[in-house]
C-alpha cells in the first residue's frame, strides 16, 4: 500500500521527465549487462579457449570484451551525466511545487507551523528525497536489479539446478527484512521530524539574538539546544541502527546461500556433473550477485530517508487553505458603498482570543480609527477584512457582497496595509516600494516615498532608491522600515488603505507629518487607522474604541 503511495507520488514529479529516465534506465541496463556477460564469459574462455587451448578463439572472445569495455565506459558516462541532470530538475520540480503551494495557503498555516521546519523541508527534506529515491533509489535499484537479473539468467543457463537453490536461498534472505523497513520508514519519518524542530530552535534563537544578548539568556538557549541534540540522537541512533539492519540481514543470509552453493557445486564438479568452467563461472556470478544485492541493500538507509522526506513533503502539499475562493466567487468592484461587519465572531483557536458580536460600518472616504487597549482584538478585525480569516460566526459585507462570496485577489487589490510588524525584503529601497504596485513607475515609487516622509532619507543612503535593506530591512531603523511600508501601501493608490499602529515607531514630527499626509489621502480614499494613542482619535470622521474582542463605543 505504502509502496502504492510512494510510487504515485514520485510520479507526480517524474512524469514529464519520461523520455530521460527511459534513456537512463537503457544505459543502466546496458552496464548491467555487459556486466553480467563478462562473468559468464568465463566458462568460454576456460571451457573453449583454454583448456582446449584454442588460441584465436581466446583472442576473438578478449577482443569482443575489449570493445564491450569501450562502450560500457561511454555508456556509463552518459548513465551519470543523465542521473545528475535528472536528479536536480526533480528537486527543482518539487521545491517549485512546495513554493508554489506554499503562496496559496492560508496565515492560519504559518501561524501552525514553524519557518524553521518549513525551511528544512524545502531544503533538506527534498535532497534526501533526491539522494535517496533518484541517486540511491531508482538508479541503484535498476542497475542492480537488471544485473541481478542478467545475472541470474545466466545461472539458470549453465546448471539450471544450482540456479534454482541460489533463487530460493535468495528470495528468503530479501523477503526477511520487510517488517525492520516498516518500522525504519516509521522512524526515518519521526527522524526528519525532530531534524525540522532543530532547524526551527536554530532560527528562532538567530531572529532573536538581541533578547538573547540584552537578558543574558546565551547559556539557557545553549543548554536548551544541548537538550534537543541529544532528543535528536536517540532518534537517529534507532533510524540509523534500522536501516543499516535492513542492509545487513540479507547480506548475512546471501553470503549462507553462497556457501551451500559452492558445496554443492565442488561434490558436483568431482562427480563431473559440471565442468570447471561451469563452476568457476558460477561462482564469479554468484559474487556479482552477492555484490548487486549489497549495492541493493546500501542504497536502503538513504532510500528509507528518502520515503521519509517525500511523507514530509506530502504533508505540506496536502495541507488546503483554510480561506480559498468559492467556487462560484466574484470579483468585487471598486469599493463604493460600505463595509459592514454583521454580528461577526471569530476565534483564533478554542482557547485563544479574537472577536465577539461585531457590528460596524465603514464607508468610503471614512478615517476610522481604531483605539483600545492590548489585545483587545483591533487588528484581528484588519485580518478578517483582509481574509486572512473568516469569521466562525456572522458575515462581513463589502458592497453587499458577503466576502465569502468574493475572490480574494479582487478583495486585496483594494487594500494597501501598514502592518504593526513591518516585514521588508532583503532588495532594494525601490523594490520594496514596488512590492506593492509591480507596474509602478519610477516616479511613482518617488512620489509615494515623498508621502511617506521617507524620500529625503533615501536620497541621502550610499545609493539613493538602490540601496540594500538588509535582512528583513535590518539595516534600517523601526521608524525608517515603517516609512518604507507606508510607501508600499501608497504606492498601490489603494481604496482602503490599512494603518495597524504604523506610526508607532516614528518621533512626534514625523508622525505628525504622516498624519497630515494621511488626512490629505483620505479625502479621496478609506482610511482604517488602528492605534494606541487616543490622541489620533481627533484625526477621525468614525472612532470606534474596543476591549476584550467587542465594540464598547462607536462615534
Ligand atoms: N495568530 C494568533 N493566534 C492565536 N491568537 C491570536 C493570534 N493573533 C492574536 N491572537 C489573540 O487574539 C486576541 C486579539 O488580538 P489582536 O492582535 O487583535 O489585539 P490588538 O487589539 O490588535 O492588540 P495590540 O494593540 O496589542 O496589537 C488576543 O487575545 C491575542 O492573544
Amino acid at each position: 500500500m505504502e509502496l502504492i503511495w510512494f510510487f504515485k507520488t514520485l510520479n507526480k514529479y517524474i512524469a514529464s521527465y519520461k523520455g530521460q529516465f527511459i534513456l537512463l534506465f537503457i544505459c543502466l541496463i546496458f552496464d548491467a549487462a555487459f556486466d553480467s556477460v563478462f562473468r559468464a564469459s568465463l566458462k568460454f574462455i576456460i571451457d573453449a579457449a583454454i583448456v582446449p587451448q584454442n588460441y584465436s578463439l581466446l583472442v576473438l572472445i578478449l577482443s569482443l570484451l575489449v570493445v564491450g569495455a569501450i562502450l560500457y565506459a561511454c555508456i556509463g558516462l552518459l548513465g551519470i551525466f543523465l542521473g545528475a541532470r535528472l536528479g536536480i530538475l526533480i528537486t527543482n520540480n518539487i521545491r517549485h511545487s512546495l513554493f508554489e503551494h506554499l503562496q496559496s495557503l492560508s496565515m492560519e498555516f504559518f501561524g501552525r507551523r514553524s519557518a524553521g521546519d518549513i525551511v528544512n523541508c524545502l531544503i533538506a527534506d527534498v535532497q534526501k528525497v533526491e539522494n535517496g529515491v533518484i541517486t540511491m533509489g531508482l538508479t541503484v535499484v535498476v542497475l542492480e536489479l537488471s544485473n541481478f537479473l542478467f545475472s541470474l539468467a545466466f545461472l539458470f543457463l549453465l546448471n539450471w539446478q544450482l540456479a534454482l537453490l541460489s533463487l530460493i536461498g535468495l528470495t528468503l534472505c530479501t523477503i526477511a527484512p520487510i517488517k525492520i523497513a516498516s518500522l525504519a520508514t516509521e522512524v526515518g519519518y519521526k527522524l526528519l521530524q525532530k531534524e525540522g524542530q532543530i532547524a526551527s530552535v536554530i532560527e528562532e534563537n538567530i531572529l532573536s539574538q538581541t533578547v538573547v544578548k540584552i537578558f543574558g539568556l546565551e547559556n539557557q538557549m545553549t543548554k536548551d539546544f544541548a537538550t534537543d541534540l541529544n532528543d535528536l540522537k536517540q532518534v537517529y541512533v534507532r533510524a540509523t541502527f534500522l536501516s543499516y539492519l535492513v542492509q545487513k540481514v540479507p547480506m548475512i543470509g546471501f553470503v549462507l546461500t553462497q556457501l551451500i552453493v559452492l558445496s554443492i557445486g565442488a561434490v558436483m564438479t568431482y562427480q563431473n556433473i559440471i565442468s570447471v568452467g561451469t563452476l568457476a563461472s558460477f561462482q564469479v556470478l554468484m559474487l556479482g550477485l552477492n555484490l548487486n544485492i549489497l549495492g541493493l541493500t546500501s542504497s536502503l538507509p538513504a532510500f528509507i530517508d528518502g520515503v521519509a522526506g517525500l511523507q514530509r513533503i506530502s504533508d505540506i502539499l496536502s495541507e488546503t487553505p483554510a480561506v480559498q475562493d468559492a467556487a462560484d466567487a466574484i470579483d468585487l468592484p471598486h469599493f463604493s458603498s460600505e463595509i459592514n461587519f454583521e454580528d461577526v465572531t471569530f476565534s483564533y483557536s478554542q482557547d485563544r482570543g479574537g472577536v465577539k458580536n461585531l457590528s460596524l460600518k465603514i464607508r468610503p472616504g471614512d478615517f476610522a480609527v481604531f483605539v483600545g487597549q492590548s489585545g483587545a482584538g483591533k487588528s484581528t478585525i484588519v485580518n478578517l477584512l483582509t481574509r486572512f480569516y473568516e469569521p466562525d460566526k456572522g458575515r462581513i459585507l463589502f458592497d453587499g457582497v458577503d466576502l465569502r462570496h468574493a475572490s480574494i485577489r479582487s478583495l486585496r487589490s483594494q487594500i494597501g496595509l501598514v502592518s504593526q510588524d513591518v516585514i521588508l525584503f532583503n532588495s532594494s529601497v525601490r523594490e520594496n516600494i514596488r512590492m506593492g504596485y509591480l507596474e509602478a513607475t519610477d516616479e511613482q515609487v518617488e512620489a509615494a516615498a515623498k508621502d511617506a516622509e521617507i524620500h529625503q532619507f533615501i536620497l541621502s543612503l550610499p545609493q539613493g532608491y538602490d540601496t540594500l535593506v538588509g535582512d528583513r530591512g535590518g539595516q534600517l531603523s523601526g521608524g525608517q522600515r515603517q516609512r518604507i511600508a507606508l510607501a508600499r501601501a501608497l504606492v498601490r493608490n489603494p481604496a482602503i488603505l490599512i494603518l495597524d499602529e504604523a506610526t508607532s515607531a516614528l518621533d512626534p514630527a514625523t508622525e505628525a507629518k504622516i498624519l497630515t499626509t494621511i488626512e490629505h489621502i483620505s479625502k479621496e480614499r478609506t482610511v482604517i487607522f488602528i492605534t494606541h494613542r487616543i490622541a489620533n482619535a481627533l484625526l477621525a470622521d468614525v472612532t470606534y474604541v474596543m476591549e476584550n474582542g467587542s465594540l464598547v463605543v462607536s462615534d
